[in-house]
C-alpha cells in the first residue's frame, strides 16, 4: 500500500500579494471602503443637499422635494434636467457634484468587483444606514459586529429596496443571507406598522424562502429570528407538522413542504420568493417528477399575486437561470460580486495526488495527525463511504471524535450531529454533498474532499464551508489516477483563485460534456473505504450461501480471502 502511494501537494501561492495575509485568521471586513471614500462621500452629499436645497428655493413649484433629499437622489443614472437658463449655473454645479459622486461610487463599486446589468441599476449604499434600516436593525447590525455591508449587500439590498425583481451571484460566505434578509425584515416590519396591515384580518404570508436542504432552512430561520427580534415579525421554519403558517409572515423551508401543504398557504398578499441556492433548485433530474425544477415551478406558479417580487441567490452562475430570468422576469436587476464560477480566494487550495484509494487512506492520517486543528469537514461521495472513513478515522485514532452526517439518518440524527458539531463535540465530521451546499459554519478551519467532488459547482460550494465571513480557510482535495480525467476543470478553478497547480494537469484533455453529465449521475467506482459491520455480516452471509449452494468451496482454514 504504502509503495503505491505518493502524495504531492500543491497549493503554494503564485501571487503573494494578491492574497497576501491569508495565514492571519482575524475576521475582516467584507468590502473594500476607505475612510477616505466615505468621508467624501458624505461631503459631496451635504454638498448636494446643499446644492438641492438652494435650486428648489428657487423653484416653488418643487418645494416638497427638499424633504426627500437622500442617496435615492442619486439612485436614478438619468434624471431630468430643468431647462431654465437663469438656474444654469446652479444646475451644473448640482450636475458636477452628481458626476463627482457617481464617479466615486464607480469608483467603489469597481474596487468591490460588483457587476450589474438591467435598466436604471440603483447605487450602491456604503453603510448600511444609507438603505434606511431602523434603529432596530442597526443596532441589531452591531450587536453581530457586522459593521460594513458586504459587496452583495452593497448591491442587492438598494435592488430589493426598490422592489426589483434580482438574480444575484456572490462566492461563498459572503453575506447573501443578509443581503436578502435585511430588505425583507425592513420591508415587512414597515408594512406591519401601517393601521392595515396590522389588522388583524390582514395577517397573510409576505414572504417565502426556499432552501434546498432541511439544515440549511433551519440556519436560515435562525438568522431571521435573530434579526426580527424587536420587531412583531412572525417566522416559521417549515420543517414539522405543527408549524403554524397561518400566523408566519416569513415562511423559511424546503421545496417539498411547501409544495405539499400549498393548499394550506395564502399567498395572496405575498411580497418576496426567494430561492436560495438558486442554481441547485432549477435542476432537473430525469424522470423524476418531484426534482426541484418540478417543485419550484409548481410553488412559483403560486405565488402569482401582483405585489410578489422575486430574487434568485446563489455562489454559483448558471447560465440556465439567467436564460430563463431574462425570459420570464420583467424588470430584473442582476449582480455578479467577482469572477463568476469562482471558488472563495481567502480559502487557501490544494491539490494532493495520492495514486490510489489506499494512498488517499495515509493522505488523510497524515493530514490529521499534524497540521489539523479542528473542526474539520471531510466530502466523501456517498452515504456509505461516509459511514467506513468514519470507520477509518476512528481507527487511526480512537480520541479523534469523529461521525457523519447523510440523508440514511433520521432527521432528529441528523440535526442532532449538527449540534454536537456546532457545539465543538465533533471535530472530523464526514459528509456527503448534503452539506456541500449554504451552512454557515464558520469555524471550520479544513475542507478536505477525499473523494473528488464531481463538478466545479460542487467543488467551489464544499470549499466554501471554510474561509466564510472574511475569514481564511484551508481546502485539500485528494485525487487519484481513476481521477485524472476529470481533474482538469478542478485544476483550472484553483489556478483561477490564484494558487498552483502542476503545469501537467493543466495540460490534461478537457473534460467533454457527456463526461461531465456522466459525473453528475454517477461518480466513479472506488474501492471501499474499510469494512463497516453491516457489510462484514452481509459478506458472510453471500459466502455462506454460495458454500452452501455448491458455488464456491469452503477454505481449508476456515476464512474467506478478504
Ligand atoms: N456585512 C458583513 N460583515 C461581516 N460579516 C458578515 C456580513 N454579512 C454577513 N456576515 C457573516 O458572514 C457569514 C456568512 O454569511 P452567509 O451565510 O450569508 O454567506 P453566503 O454568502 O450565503 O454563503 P454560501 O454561498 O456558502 O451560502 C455569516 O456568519 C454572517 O453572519
Amino acid at each position: 500500500m504504502s509503495l503505491a502511494f505518493k502524495t504531492l501537494s500543491f497549493g503554494i501561492k503564485r501571487n503573494k500579494t494578491k492574497n497576501a495575509g491569508i495565514n492571519e485568521n482575524t475576521k475582516k471586513e467584507l468590502s473594500t471602503i476607505s475612510e477616505d471614500s466615505l468621508q467624501k462621500f458624505d461631503e459631496l452629499r451635504e454638498k448636494m443637499i446643499g446644492r438641492v436645497e438652494t435650486t428648489t428655493k428657487k423653484d416653488k413649484k418643487s418645494k416638497k422635494a427638499t424633504k426627500k433629499v437622500s442617496i435615492q437622489l442619486l439612485s436614478s443614472r438619468k434624471r431630468q434636467r430643468d431647462s431654465d437658463e437663469d438656474e444654469d449655473d446652479i444646475e451644473e454645479s448640482v450636475g458636477d457634484v452628481e458626476k463627482k459622486m457617481q464617479k466615486l461610487l464607480d469608483d467603489i463599486r469597481r474596487a468591490n468587483r460588483i457587476f450589474t446589468w438591467g435598466d436604471h441599476l440603483p447605487n450602491i449604499i456604503l453603510r448600511f444606514s444609507d438603505a434606511n434600516l431602523s434603529s432596530v436593525l442597526l443596532n441589531r447590525l452591531t450587536e453581530c459586529s457586522i459593521r460594513q455591508p458586504s459587496p452583495i449587500q452593497m448591491q442587492s439590498i438598494p435592488f430589493m429596496t426598490e422592489r426589483r425583481n434580482v438574480l444575484a451571484s456572490a462566492p461563498t460566505g459572503s453575506g447573501k443571507t443578509l443581503a436578502f434578509a435585511l430588505p425583507i425584515i425592513e420591508e415587512i416590519s414597515g408594512l406591519k406598522q401601517q393601521a392595515e396591515y396590522s389588522s388583524s384580518s390582514f395577517s397573510k404570508l409576505l414572504a417565502i424562502v426556499l432552501e434546498p436542504t432541511r439544515e440549511l432552512a433551519a440556519q436560515t430561520y435562525s438568522e431571521f429570528l435573530k434579526y426580527c427580534s424587536g420587531t412583531s415579525i412572525t417566522v416559521a421554519n417549515f420543517s414539522g407538522e405543527e408549524t403554524d403558517i397561518e400566523h408566519a409572515d416569513i415562511l423559511v423551508s424546503t421545496p417539498n413542504r411547501i409544495v405539499f401543504h400549498l393548499d394550506k398557504i395564502d399567498t395572496s398578499a405575498l411580497r418576496w420568493l426567494i430561492v436560495d441556492e438558486s442554481d441547485r433548485l432549477f435542476e432537473v433530474i430525469e424522470g423524476q417528477e418531484k426534482c426541484f425544477r418540478n417543485q419550484l415551478a409548481t410553488i412559483y406558479k403560486a405565488c402569482d399575486a401582483k405585489c410578489t417580487r422575486v430574487a434568485f441567490f446563489s455562489a454559483t452562475f448558471s447560465h440556465e437561470v439567467e436564460k430563463w430570468c431574462k425570459e420570464n422576469i420583467d424588470n430584473i436587476g442582476m449582480v455578479c460580486v467577482g469572477e463568476r464560477n469562482s471558488s472563495n480566494t481567502s480559502v487557501k487550495q490544494e491539490l494532493t495526488y495520492c495514486g490510489t484509494e489506499d494512498g488517499k487512506k495515509i493522505a488523510i492520517r497524515n493530514l490529521l495527525r499534524t497540521s489539523f486543528k479542528p473542526p474539520a469537514l471531510v466530502f466523501v461521495q456517498s452515504k456509505d463511504r461516509a459511514v467506513q472513513l468514519v470507520k477509518l478515522l476512528s481507527a487511526i485514532d480512537s480520541k479523534l471524535n469523529v461521525d457523519s452526517i447523510n440523508s440514511s439518518k433520521s432527521d432528529k440524527e441528523r440535526d442532532e450531529t449538527m449540534e454536537r458539531f456546532r457545539r465543538g463535540e465533533i471535530w472530523v465530521l464526514v459528509c456527503t454533498e448534503l452539506l456541500g451546499r449554504g451552512l454557515d459554519l464558520s469555524d471550520v478551519s479544513l475542507v478536505i474532499n477525499y473523494d473528488l467532488p464531481t463538478s466545479i459547482v460542487s467543488y467551489i460550494h464544499r470549499v466554501g464551508r471554510t474561509g466564510r465571513a472574511g475569514k481564511n480557510g484551508h481546502a485539500v482535495t485528494y485525487f487519484t489516477d481513476t481521477d485524472m480525467k476529470y481533474i482538469k476543470s478542478i485544476a483550472t478553478v484553483i489556478r483561477q483563485s490564484g494558487f498552483d497547480v502542476p503545469e501537467y494537469l493543466m495540460e490534461m484533455k478537457k473534460v467533454s460534456r457527456d463526461r461531465k453529465k456522466e459525473m453528475l449521475k454517477r461518480a466513479p467506482k472506488r474501492h471501499k473505504i474499510a469494512m463497516v459491520k453491516e457489510q462484514v455480516i452481509k459478506r458472510k452471509k453471500m459466502l455462506a450461501k454460495a458454500v452452501a449452494e455448491g458455488k464456491i468451496k469452503r477454505p481449508a482454514n476456515g476464512k474467506h480471502p478478504r
